[in-house]
């Protein structure tokens, strides 16, 4: 591929898909969506609207490249720049798509993947023309949080990550790239250190779930945003880490395997906000009503960061 991403498949639209592709759209990218659920494709097409106010909210105002959706895979990546592959995380799922994917277009065409933490070394290993493929690892939700990770995996070829951490900051987001090809990459590798303790404590009855959300959102959480933990370690002090780390690192959580409260809710079939019960229980129209009063408060909150609102 060569010149700018201007036209981009998006496959696969269920958390992450449609604000994602509204963020294209409004980046100036044209998106061609699609999806194996036609439920998926008609809940993307009504959250697009939704998406677009939140980027409106965001000051990130500005005409709309075009945003298609089709049940057609063919359809979707012809005459793209970059196919973003957005299906669930299993590396079975996602190679047997590239293949497909690989099958219907050119060798120059870009193939990313928003992959939560799979090796990309993994996930090229199948592909004809490895070279083009990378991750690029947005944050939920995607159409708010202005990060992307970009990663490289062993066979990618410098000219594929120029590209990718191009497309990133046309979109108005901040390339953040990774240098090596490690599970999780960064952003998750830190968020899955603070998940494992943070059911960890819950667990052993050290706080309330509640609590320990007000912990983190009101403390470290609201301090991050600002100072992130390099920063922040500086502004601590290096003796006082040294000194607490030298009691507190052997404490810390170290299992190997998922917590079983998240096991225990799985095989329940209780995912979260897409199932309307998780950890938490949400009545009839809870969901939609505070995933439209978080979006408000992240906005919001970035809105001040940025020295916009
Ligand atoms: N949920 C998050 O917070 C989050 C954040 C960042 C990255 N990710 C990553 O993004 C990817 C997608 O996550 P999600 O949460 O949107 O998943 P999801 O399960 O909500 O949606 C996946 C969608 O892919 C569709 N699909 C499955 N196989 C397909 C195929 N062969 N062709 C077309 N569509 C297909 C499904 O019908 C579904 O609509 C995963 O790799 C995930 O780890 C998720
Ligand atoms: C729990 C969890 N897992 C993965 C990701 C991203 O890959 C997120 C996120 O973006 O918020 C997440 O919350």
């Amino acid at each position: 591929m060569s010149g700018a991403v201007t036209r981009a498949a998006l496959v696969g639209l269920g958390t992450m898909g449609p604000g994602i592709a509204a963020a294209l759209g409004r980046g100036g990218v044209a998106v061609t969506a699609t999806d194996t659920l036609p439920t998926a494709l008609e809940r993307a097409e009504a959250m697009l609207p939704i998406a677009r106010g939140a980027l409106d909210a965001l000051g990130r105002t500005g005409e709309d490249a075009a945003v298609r959706f089709t049940p057609s895979l063919a359809e979707a990546v012809e005459g793209a720049d970059i196919v973003i592959e957005n299906v669930p995380e299993d590396v079975a799922i996602k190679t047997a798509l590239y293949g497909a994917i690989e099958a219907l277009v050119p060798p120059e065409t870009l193939i990313v993947s928003d992959t939560s933490g799979i090796p990309i070394s993994d996930l090229q290993v199948g592909l004809a023309h490895p070279e083009r493929m990378a991750g690029m690892h947005w944050s939920n939700p995607p159409h708010i949080v202005p990060m992307i990770e970009v990663i490289g995996g062993k066979a990618t070829a410098p000219a594929t990550l120029a590209a990718v951490s191009a497309l990133v900051s046309a979109i108005g987001y901040l390339p953040v790239r990774v240098k090596k090809d490690v599970p999780g990459f960064v952003e998750n590798r830190i968020l899955y250190a603070i998940m494992r303790e943070a059911l960890d404590l819950v667990d052993a009855g050290v706080v309330e779930a509640d609590a320990l959300d007000t912990c983190v959102s009101w403390g470290i959480g609201y301090k991050l945003a600002v100072v992130g933990p390099m920063a922040l370690l500086d502004m601590a002090g290096l003796d006082i880490y040294r000194s607490v780390a030298s009691f507190l690192n052997k404490e810390l959580s170290d299992r190997k395997d998922v917590a079983p409260l998240i096991e225990e809710r799985f095989a329940a079939g209780k995912l979260g906000l897409k199932t309307e019960e998780g950890l938490k229980a949400y009545a009839s129209g809870e969901v939609a009503r505070l995933t439209g009063e978080r979006a408000k408060r992240l906005i919001a909150v970035r809105r001040a960061l940025e020295g916009t609102a």
